[in-house]
């Protein structure tokens, strides 16, 4: 593994007790920083597990090679992907050579391939490990409940398991609590779906009424022909809400004395409940890791000016010496030429593209240009396009891309380099949207650009932040966001959304202090 991973020397404590953790068979809750290593030493415990059942079944004390082994759920394609490069990459330098197939294989939705081509190569040869997201894998057992070889699973993993679990925060509005909680029950996400179908279904609802004979499933306690599969979950943010969901409601977990661990990397992670979702979970400190992540934030106003956000306190002298800036950013400090009007509107083809966002793009290539030597990624909000962002980034200059780690330019070639200083005459940009971003390792992402305010508020802001500071290493987090503006709803009404507000009330909650973007009134 070593010679694949060369920067990889030794495991950290916590990724000792992870493995260990794993190898033992028992549940575990893992919470640590982004960005620490969670994911990869989950992988290794996977693929040492699996060596001691391919052992097993030489020796003919293990369950059946033809059935999956491990399934791991993650949110997204990318990461699906990920996972499996690294799968692949670990693969190469392996002695004992079974064919990759036989290892892992991806299940997940996209317009690459319909689920069903997709499904066919695992049936065909069941791998030790399904990497898949949880609507493929929900729609492949509601299709048919023997799509999946399931029968020899002996672990379910959800990497980042807040993502995709929903459940409800702890609020003062207990009716808004009560709504959410009915809200969940009658459309249950597909992680509940799947981990229902696989465990089986608590037999009791939120509110403590039995459920209906049907859904009386609980298999876990009443199996007796099959141990149910250990359960394996993570992230860098678990809040206690979720916690409690997981341990006492869900069913989902082993009960009893010593059959879950809860790892940690912070010792403080698991909170006393009177300080649930309280300011300390939303604290950076213990979700960002790196040891030197600035965060700045731009606000542009409607001429196009950048101003850095109120509050925002000059780098350190030795931060600023440290800087990568080169050049003052000289975005828009005149108004707008003809020609600047004329290629904004030649860019909006669709009509989807007002001078704000433009501005904003400007703003994000500008900075792009001076700041980063060799990797940086975009992040858009949910809904925004983002090819047609890229084609305008590209008519900046700026060597853009839609993130889509199949593909080598698009984020391929970037997982898993491991010369973190590498600089390059023309850096790369990755755009993307929150979807695709959690658990993402770029190893020489430099900076993360994100493009107003995300959906998901501090939580998301946290994941998305986490993704350059990565083992120890520093980075830059650049918010672009327009002033306070009129926003005009389907329905015609009119209100005042206040992004600035809306990120310093933020940045208060998570203990950040914005530092200046140098140059920038
Ligand atoms: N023991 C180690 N020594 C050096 N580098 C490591 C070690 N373990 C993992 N890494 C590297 O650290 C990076 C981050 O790993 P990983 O994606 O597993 O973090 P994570 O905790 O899962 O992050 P996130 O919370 O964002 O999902 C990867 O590039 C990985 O190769």
């Amino acid at each position: 593994m070593q010679i694949a991973f060369p920067s990889v020397k030794q495991p950290t404590p916590v990724q000792r007790r992870l493995i260990h953790a794993v190898l033992s068979g028992k549940d575990v809750l893992l919470k640590d920083k982004t960005g620490s290593g969670k994911s990869f030493a989950l992988l290794i415990a996977l693929l040492s597990q699996m060596r001691g059942s391919t052992h097993n079944e030489r020796s003919g004390t293990g369950a059946k090679a033809s059935s999956i082994k491990s399934l791991l759920l993650v949110p997204h394609r990318d990461l699906a992907y990920q996972f499996f490069y690294w799968i692949e990459c670990i693969h190469r330098f392996m002695t004992l050579k079974q064919p990759l197939a036989s290892i892992a294989q991806i299940l997940v939705r996209d317009s690459s391939a319909p689920l069903r081509e997709h499904l066919a190569p695992i049936q065909q040869t069941p791998p030790q490990i399904v990497i898949g997201t949880p609507q493929a894998v929900l729609e492949a057992v509601e299709a048919d409940p023997h799509a999946l070889p399931l029968d020899g699973l002996s672990t379910v993993v959800v990497d980042e398991a807040d993502y995709l679990i929903e459940s409800v925060p702890t609020l003062r509005d207990k009716y808004a609590m009560k709504k959410m909680a009915k809200k969940i029950e009658r459309h249950p996400g597909p992680t509940r779906l799947l981990l229902n179908h696989i465990y089986g279904a608590p037999s009791e609802d939120s509110e403590g009424r039995p459920r209906t004979r049907e859904k009386q499933i609980d298999r876990r306690r009443s199996q007796t022909t099959r141990k149910a599969p250990q359960l394996v979950m993570m992230s860098a943010t678990l809040r206690n809400h979720l916690r409690r969901f997981l341990l006492a409601d869900s069913g989902w977990f082993t009960k009893g004395h010593g059959t879950l661990v809860k790892i940690t990397g912070d010792p403080s992670a698991y909170y006393p409940k009177e300080v649930e979702d309280s300011a300390i979970e939303d604290k950076a400190e213990s979700t960002v890791g790196g040891t030197d992540v600035k965060h700045h934030v731009l606000v542009i106003d409607s001429s196009g000016h950048a101003h850095n956000i109120e509050g925002a306190v000059s780098a350190s002298p030795e931060q600023a010496s440290t800087a990568l800036f080169k050049e003052p950013l000289k975005q828009s400090q005149t108004p707008e030429t003809p020609e600047d009007i004329a290629l904004r509107e030649a860019l909006d083809e669709g009509g989807i593209l007002d001078a704000s966002n433009y501005y904003a793009l400007e703003a994000v290539a500008v900075a792009f240009g001076v700041d980063v030597p060799k990797l940086a990624l975009l992040v858009l909000p949910s809904n925004a396009p983002v090819q047609q962002r890229v084609d305008v980034l590209r008519a900046f200059g700026i060597n853009a891309h839609p993130l889509d780690v199949i593909k080598d330019g698009n984020g391929r070639s970037h997982l898993m380099q491991q010369n973190f200083d590498a600089t390059d005459e023309n850096p790369t940009l990755l755009v993307s949207t929150l979807a695709s971003t959690r658990g993402l390792d770029l190893p020489q992402l430099s900076h993360v650009f994100i493009l107003g305010i995300l959906d998901g508020g501090v939580d998301s802001y946290l994941h998305v932040a986490g993704r350059v500071g990565r083992f120890g290493r520093g980075g830059k987090v650049i918010s672009v966001l327009s002033e306070r503006h009129e926003v005009v709803a389907k329905d015609g009404k009119v209100s005042a959304r206040d992004e600035p507000r809306m990120m310093a009330a933020m940045l208060e909650r998570m203990g950040i202090t914005a530092v200046k973007y140098e140059d920038v009134d």
